[in-house]
């Protein structure tokens, strides 16, 4: 039987905004069936076209608007919403603060969970804070051109200022771009499998400014690699690395495994929470080191340490978090997938005399069980999975472990909620209220931190 919908492709219409997803689209709803429209706001009065039409929502765009939020703002470029590189770029910031806290309390309410949300905590600029770039290398009217991919799609929408990125990354990248056009290298075609540059990423280190520069190639030659280098050098003067990284696979993985060194050093070194780290062109790092720094900060904080305590510190990556807690605790173990990561660990902790942190290869879920057959007790568990949340096998070990506190930093409030209530079922209990820390400013992540602690001793 066909299925009556409220609205129908190509259909002009006129709706007010209720509400905004978590991926940053309005909502206009027909009889209950949403629309989601992107570059629309809660309160606009629009009129809009029917743009996509399934079975439970639609898609519209806005043709123009009859009211507009007062929280809106004239992004000066449309093309950071376009490509996603700020698809909150049209909502004022303390709107996107109260829409990431506002996000929490509704994935709360949901599950019927009586708990309290703080205001997000934001940036004072809000804006330039990545310390890292990747952009894709590509052929636009014949010309070779950085840029972004618009959303959805590889077609790159050439840009200059990235709008959330340190500026000097962004000349850097100009820089780049400039010296491959001078050179008349091609950039990698992906229908043909031709051409040589694939992406070129940039970092910059917060505290030491040093710049390393990675021209991402298809292969394994470089052509002008002396001239490119030498022009590169010259004209950005914090470069303290430049690595070629051979990525021949046809692929929509970044980095290829292997570095060719063609200038200076192989890594650089920046500061989070007055720990040194070495960073190399495949190591993870975190992409905003300010607010990062308060994220891990609050997490510490509110794990109550003075010395004595054994701490775990599940998906430790490169051990941001684990070798800031050694300052304060007696013992800490990481435990991360990635096994280059752990290396990356390890190092950072010799690096800054740090010894009572073990760092181990493995799934969180496993090792936390292994830990716990081994009668390992610890007093404090931090937790900061990826998006897809805690593996029930790992709240289940980390109830028989019992340790008295765990401290769950999120990067996503839906797999946040779920396992809340599995700990729920653990004998614990949240008590705290949950705090976001804006990490991500002008997109849609929230991440936040939060404090359980056990409900009865036993
Ligand atoms: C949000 S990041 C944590 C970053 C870390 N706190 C840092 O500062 O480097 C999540 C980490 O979990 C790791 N991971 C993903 N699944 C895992 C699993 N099953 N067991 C252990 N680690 C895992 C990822 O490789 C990633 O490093």
């Amino acid at each position: 039987m066909k299925v009556q919908l409220p609205v129908h492709k190509n259909e002009q219409r006129t709706g007010t905004v209720t509400d905004l997803t978590y991926e940053g689209n309005g909502v206009v709803k027909v009889d209950h069936y949403p629309i989601f429209i992107p570059n629309a706001l809660p309160g606009e009065a629009i009129e809009y076209v029917v743009t996509k039409v399934t079975k439970n929502f639609a898609w519209g765009r806005v043709l123009a608007w009859q009211s507009k939020s007062p929280d809106r703002v004239d992004l000066a470029d449309q093309r950071y919403l376009q490509t996603g590189i700020a698809p909150l770029g049209h909502l004022a910031y303390p709107a996107q603060l109260r829409f990431k806290q506002k996000l929490i309390q509704d994935l709360l309410q949901k599950a019927h969970l009586d708990l309290a949300v703080s205001p997000t905590m934001g940036m004072a600029k809000p804006y330039q804070y990545r310390n890292k770039a990747q952009v894709p290398v590509k052929l636009v009217k014949g010309q070779l051109q950085t840029g972004f991919y618009r959303r959805g799609s590889h077609q790159l929408v050439p840009i200059e200022d990235f709008y959330i990125q340190d500026p000097v990354i962004d000349q850097t990248i100009l820089v780049v771009r400039d010296a491959l056009r001078k050179f008349k290298l091609t950039p990698y075609d992906e229908k043909t499998g031709k051409g040589i540059i694939r992406t070129v990423m940039v970092r910059r280190g917060y505290y030491s400014h040093e710049v390393m520069v990675v021209l991402i190639t298809k292969t394994q030659h470089l052509p002008y690699a002396k001239e490119l280098t030498a022009t590169i050098k010259k004209q950005v003067p914090e470069l303290k690395s430049l690595v070629q990284n051979i990525n021949s696979k046809p692929t929509n993985k970044l980095l290829g495994d292997e570095n060719r060194l063609l200038w200076g050093q192989a890594t650089i070194e920046d500061r989070l929470l007055g720990i040194d780290f070495k960073i190399s062109p495949l190591s993870f790092y975190q992409v905003n080191p300010q607010q990062t720094e308060r994220l891990y900060q609050t997490a510490i904080d509110q794990a109550g340490l003075d010395g004595r305590q054994t701490v775990i510190d599940a998906y430790c990556g490169i051990g941001t978090i684990s070798l800031a807690v050694a300052k304060h605790a007696k013992q800490v173990y990481g435990v991360e997938i990635v096994p280059a990561a752990i290396e990356d660990a390890k190092q950072n902790a010799a690096l800054n005399g740090i010894t009572n942190a073990k760092f181990v290869v493995g799934k969180a879920e496993e090792q936390m069980a292994k830990w716990q057959k081994a009668g390992l007790k610890p007093d404090v568990l931090i937790v900061d999975p990826p998006r897809k949340g805690l593996a029930e096998s790992l709240i289940t070990a980390a109830g028989q472990m019992a340790p008295k506190k765990i401290i769950y930093v999120s990067c996503n409030p839906a797999t946040l909620v779920r396992d809340l209530q599995r700990f729920v079922e653990q004998g614990y209990h949240v008590t705290k209220p949950i705090q976001p820390v804006d990490q991500f400013p002008q997109t849609t992540h929230v991440e936040s931190v939060t404090v359980l602690e056990r409900t009865q001793n036993d």
